[in-house]
């Protein structure tokens, strides 16, 4: 698709050609708010047309109907004709180009390189030595070898501290011996590890002299590097199909005894001397790093996969005609019902809201990133925290949201040609991968209690910007409510059920209860104020990020969008606000959510069709950007194998003797 200002082309279902016809701001425009740039916005543009002139990029055929070993196969297809193009498709040295080009080429169900990108090189950048950067860093980024980030174990993936692996420090060898003592220790998980990866980053316990430092990242061969075999004491394989991903080789890793040099430890930051002594990072959870990274990015990787699922369920619904309204001489667009617009407005909200807050969780990790590297970790907790909620609740949201968008398909949306549920199953893998949520809200609960503490020793301002509001006061409400006033009620809600947790968790604590049981006893509680805190950040970035837009158009619809987002967010907390506003006013939030929906149906399309993702890359029959649905819908379901004969060997095998035998 080359972009046009609305993206009109002959062919086009009149229905979605309408619905672009419609629309009051320039997609292009607005691309270029999503993207963070025009240049961006229009190099994306110019990689999806490059990918398209070589057939080779398009899958050989579509992804539901291939089995695992052909989804593995047919991605490492893919990406050896990238890496055969890498030059006419992108700037090699552009990470953002990079990440375009393999997203839609090779799709969201996994890839040999998937964590390569994502963690191991990252690992590198931020844990390994300058002179470790030299010999490994130019190969990875080569792709001379293939690297994952093996840390969760069978046994353990929250509770670090639990991890059996083992890498004992030999004085006299000047080596590190890697042992999996157990079964429950073996690797697990580790995306690209079973069958691609001949490298990993490897979390294991550090042991000198029979202490135990605890997890530290080492640099670890896996396999030989002509013939690909595992090496000697070393145990690797794949996990087995999984919810989602399944062009992916998530593994399992043992090791017998295996003994890396004593330099594979990387050690920007924790040293081991020859003679075994051990220099201390300048912060205990700097090991982490790679984790608070990847989770700083998720809310715009789950943005993204919450709008692939909308830009189907949008488009479809401008489609998919059924039943009537006033007009019984044609049945409506079911885009046009309010309830589906109920359905779907708010989570297009929620995608550009989780896009704007990802480029400001980006920034703050882009700036930690240098403050370590200069020796300052003063910023790690408060990132950690916010990163905590953060991934947790874009998760669970972009959950929702997708599934929501798949039951708006209708029928059609349960079949694979929708392609909702795989997207579904990627995104809610990020439920659980990279701090398992609820674990991941209760690390923003332990900030958010110490923050309660700080402002009853009287310590309020000292407190970051972003909890100071817990200390203030709010007790009434204008009527007259605009986004920032809705700021304000989710600030009520947040530091009530701040104080309410963090009292009950004391209450518990003084009346003699360990503080382990008084914290498990108040927990929900807390989770509770985690969501609420961090639901309250999301609205504070969107409503900032829309002030700074420049071009009128693109701002006035975002602004439409920020009123369905704030009065959707006020009525769904509406338990927590009970003490701040009336029933009338409730009532009034309640109408000016229907009003918005109205408001931001004649922008629904453009507003999806702005996030760009190509045919391609989307993979959905529904969502197709031409809105020719049904034929393909027929032409994708005569293509299945199944039909490549009217009679399968089954039916001659089963079916017909049985019916014979019935006859008899
Ligand atoms: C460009 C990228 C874009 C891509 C985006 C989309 C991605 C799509 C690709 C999909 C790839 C998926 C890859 C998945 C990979 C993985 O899943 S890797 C494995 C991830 N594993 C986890 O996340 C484990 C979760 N557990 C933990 O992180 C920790 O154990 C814990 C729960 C945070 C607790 O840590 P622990 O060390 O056990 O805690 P304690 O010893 O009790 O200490 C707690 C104190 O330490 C503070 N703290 C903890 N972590 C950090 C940190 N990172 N930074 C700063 N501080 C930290 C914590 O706040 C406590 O402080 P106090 O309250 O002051 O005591
Ligand atoms: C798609 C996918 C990709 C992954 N990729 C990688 C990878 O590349 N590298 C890697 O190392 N790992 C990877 N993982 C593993 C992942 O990081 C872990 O599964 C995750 O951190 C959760 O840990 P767990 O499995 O031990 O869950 P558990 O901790 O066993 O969770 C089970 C339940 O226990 C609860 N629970 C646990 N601890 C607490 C607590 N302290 N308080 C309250 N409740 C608690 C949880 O909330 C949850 O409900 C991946 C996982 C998935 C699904």
């Amino acid at each position: 698709m080359t972009a046009l200002n609305k993206s009109i082309e002959p062919g086009d279902s009149p229905d979605l050609t309408e619905e672009r016809a419609s629309g009051t701001f320039d997609t292009n425009a607005m691309a270029a708010v999503i993207y963070g740039s025009d240049k961006f916005a229009q190099r994306r543009r110019e990689i999806s047309e490059a990918i398209s002139k070589i057939p080779e990029l398009a899958d050989s055929a579509p992804l539901p109907f291939l089995d695992r070993f052909g989804k593995v196969t047919e991605g490492s297809r893919k990406l050896s004709v990238i890496l055969e193009n890498i030059d006419k498709l992108i700037d090699p040295s552009s990470y953002e180009e990079g990440l375009h080009l393999y997203t839609e080429v090779m799709g969201m169900e996994g890839h040999p390189l998937a964590l390569h990108e994502v963690m191991f090189i990252p690992a590198l950048i931020a844990q390994a030595s300058d002179e470790q950067q030299v010999k490994w860093l130019g190969r990875a980024r080569r792709r001379e070898i293939i690297g994952c980030y093996a840390q969760t174990e069978m046994g353990h993936g929250s509770n670090l501290r639990a991890l059996e692996t083992t890498a004992t420090y030999s004085p006299e060898t000047q080596e590190f011996i890697l042992h999996s003592p157990t079964i429950t220790s073996l690797k697990w998980w580790p995306g690209a590890l079973g069958k691609s990866a001949n490298w990993a980053v490897v979390v294991a316990n550090l042991i000198i002299r029979d202490k135990n430092y605890g997890p530290h990242p080492f640099m670890v061969q896996l396999r030989d590097e002509d013939s690909h075999e595992p090496l000697p004491g070393i145990t690797v394989g794949d996990i087995g199909p999984k919810m989602a991903f399944n062009g992916g080789d998530n593994g399992f890793l043992g090791f017998r005894n295996y003994r890396i040099p004593r330099e594979y430890l990387l050690n920007r930051h924790a040293k081991v001397e020859a003679d075994g002594r051990y220099v201390k990072p300048p912060h205990a959870k700097i090991n982490h790093s790679a984790m608070i990274r990847v989770r700083s990015h998720m809310a715009t990787g789950q943005g993204a996969l919450l709008a692939h699922a909308l830009v189907i369920a949008v488009r479809y619904s401008a489609v998919r005609r059924q039943g009537y309204l006033e007009d019984k001489s044609r049945e409506v667009k079911v885009l046009d019902y309010q309830t589906q617009q109920h359905r779907l407005f708010p989570s297009i909200a929620r995608a550009y809201a989780f896009i704007f807050c990802g480029f400001e969780t980006i920034r703050l990790y882009d700036q930690l990133l240098i403050d370590v590297q200069n020796g300052n970790t003063s910023g790690m907790a408060d990132l950690h925290a916010l990163t905590s909620g953060l991934k947790s609740v874009v998760t669970y949201q972009t959950g929702e949201g997708i599934e929501q968008a798949r039951m708006a398909c209708g029928g059609h949306g349960y079949s694979m040609a929708s392609y909702i549920s795989e997207i579904y199953g990627v995104a809610i893998g990020g439920c659980t991968y990279e701090g398992e949520n609820m674990v991941m809200l209760l690390q923003l609960g332990r900030y958010l209690v110490k923050s309660i503490e700080m402002i009853q020793n009287g310590k309020s301002r000292e407190l970051g910007p972003m909890v100071a509001y817990l200390a203030e006061n709010e007790s009434e409400i204008d009527l007259n409510l605009g986004p920032n006033e809705y700021l304000k009620v989710f600030e009520y809600a947040a530091r009530n059920q701040t104080w309410r947790a963090t009292e009950k968790f004391q209450k518990l604590r003084n009346s003699g209860m360990s503080n382990e049981k008084a914290w498990n006893q108040a927990s929900v509680e807390l989770t509770r104020a985690s969501r609420l805190h961090t639901r309250l950040y999301i609205m504070s970035t969107f409503i900032n990020h829309v002030g700074s837009i420049v071009d009128q158009k693109v701002k006035g619809v975002l602004i439409d969008l920020l009123n369905v987002h704030v009065t959707y967010e006020v009525m769904d907390i509406g338990i927590y606000v009970q003490g701040l506003l009336s029933s009338n006013q409730m009532d009034l939030i309640r109408n000016q959510l229907y009003v918005s929906l109205e408001t931001i149906r004649p922008n629904a399309v453009s507003l999806v069709d702005s996030f760009q993702i190509s045919d391609m890359q989307l993979r959905s029959v529904l969502g197709r950007r031409d809105g020719n649905v049904y034929e393909n819908l027929f032409k994708w379901a005569k293509s299945s194998p199944l039909n490549k004969t009217d009679v399968l060997p089954s039916v001659t095998q089963y079916l017909k003797p049985m019916m014979e035998k019935s006859k008899l």
